[in-house]
């Protein structure tokens, strides 16, 4: 198998000098947020300062995952959840915790590797997504980051920031933590694992079991495994708890699911009185129809970046993406729109009809044509 570079170690790609995000902060002595705060424009796009190319030089304090600045932590026995880790100091809100360390794979390696692991028995499951391609796998080599469990109610999230050009995945703090609080944040991604794990977090909006979306190879069933409560070898789930269905491809090229309940523009046609709404309403279902499958293929173009979004939040988006993805759905909402509109103007409204049609049948007001 292939293996790619650990991220524990320090740098493997020259970073290209055109390729550095230089920042406009001024660092000044009476403001400390000043030097690479919240305000700055790198900070924003989580994109960290390139030192030597930071205006705020030694004062720049964007370089968190390069000088590892992580919070006070130390493991602990996590019942029936194997070890955790615990925040030995106060943490805040928005706060780096550390950077989520392993080996750099391909998303087929992770495959490969995930099937080994549960051939080997390894029941514990360390493969994150770390972009649309690679995944960060801490079974072997790993920080300490490789120990923080998941819960349905985190106290922590993941988030992906772009390193000296290199995608990596930190821990961030969701809320002000106090010491000797487990640190915690969602597995909802992607689940590397041949079982579905019940999820012993405790909170009230417990979801049942780990990993949240549906990943390819996995397979929709359990694997229920006598005497051990965290393979879900206990009591079955209830039905609201069972497997989720995978998003199949659909034949639009899209794993999204499309719109469920669409009108029958053809079937609604028929019974508008003039051939000038019928042409005019399935006019529109031919431009809506076009819209969905421009969408469509907007979406297979720009797959890889939205699935980063999915994992890492909107701030991962791209602006040309996120705008071609703005346009084709505006277009598609357009046509719907005036398909609808179409209709319903149609059938309340009739432009015109003959003039033996349009005549109310006596005595019956409610057939009278307003
Ligand atoms: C990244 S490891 C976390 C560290 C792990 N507890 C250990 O001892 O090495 C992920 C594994 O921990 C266990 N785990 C994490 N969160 C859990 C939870 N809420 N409920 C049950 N098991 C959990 C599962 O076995 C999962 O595959």
């Amino acid at each position: 198998m292939q293996c790619g570079m650990l991220l524990l170690c320090s740098r493997h790609i020259k970073q290209k000098e055109n390729d550095i995000a230089i920042c406009e902060c001024k660092y000044k002595a009476n403001d400390p947020d000043s030097a690479c705060g919240e305000r700055c424009w790198n900070v924003l796009t989580s994109i960290e300062c390139t030192p030597r190319y930071c205006p705020c030089s030694i004062h720049c304090k964007n370089q968190r995952f390069q000088k590892r600045e992580y919070a006070k932590t130390k493991l602990f026995r996590a019942e029936g959840r194997g070890w955790g880790l615990l925040a030995t100091e106060n943490i805040k809100a928005g706060e780096f915790v550390m950077e989520y360390c392993g080996e750099v794979i391909s998303r087929t390696e992770a495959r490969g590797r995930s099937q080994v692991y549960v051939s080997q028995g390894l029941k514990d499951v360390y493969i994150i997504p770390l972009n649309a391609r690679e995944c960060i796998d801490a079974t072997k080599k790993g920080n300490l980051a490789r120990f923080i469990n998941h819960s349905c109610q985190p106290n922590c999230e993941t988030m992906k920031w772009s390193v000296l050009g290199e995608d990596r995945v930190g821990i961030f703090a969701l809320r002000n933590i106090s010491v000797g609080t487990e640190l915690t944040y969602s597995y909802n991604f992607e689940w590397y694992s041949g079982a579905k794990v019940r999820c012993l977090c405790g909170a009230t909006r417990c979801s049942g079991f780990l990993g949240g979306k549906p990943c390819g190879f996995q397979e929709d069933s359990f694997a229920w495994e006598k005497n051990n409560e965290r393979y879900s070898g206990g009591d079955k789930p209830s039905s609201s708890l069972g497997p989720k269905k995978r998003l199949k491809h659909d034949h639009n090229g899209g794993s999204r699911p499309l719109p469920g309940k669409q009108v029958d523009a053809k079937y609604v046609a028929q019974f508008l009185a003039s051939k000038d709404a019928q042409e005019e309403v399935l006019k529109n279902e031919e431009e809506r129809k076009e819209a969905l499958s421009h969408l469509a293929s907007v979406y297979r173009e720009i797959e890889p970046a939205i699935e980063d979004h999915d994992m890492y939040g909107p701030a991962n988006v791209l602006t040309d993406v996120a705008e071609q993805w703005i346009g084709a759905s505006c277009r598609k909402l357009k046509a719907e729109f005036n398909l609808h509109s179409s209709i319903i103007r149609n059938l309340i409204c009739p432009p015109q009809r003959a003039p033996e049609d349009a005549k109310p049948s006596a005595g019956d007001p409610d057939h009278e044509i307003k």
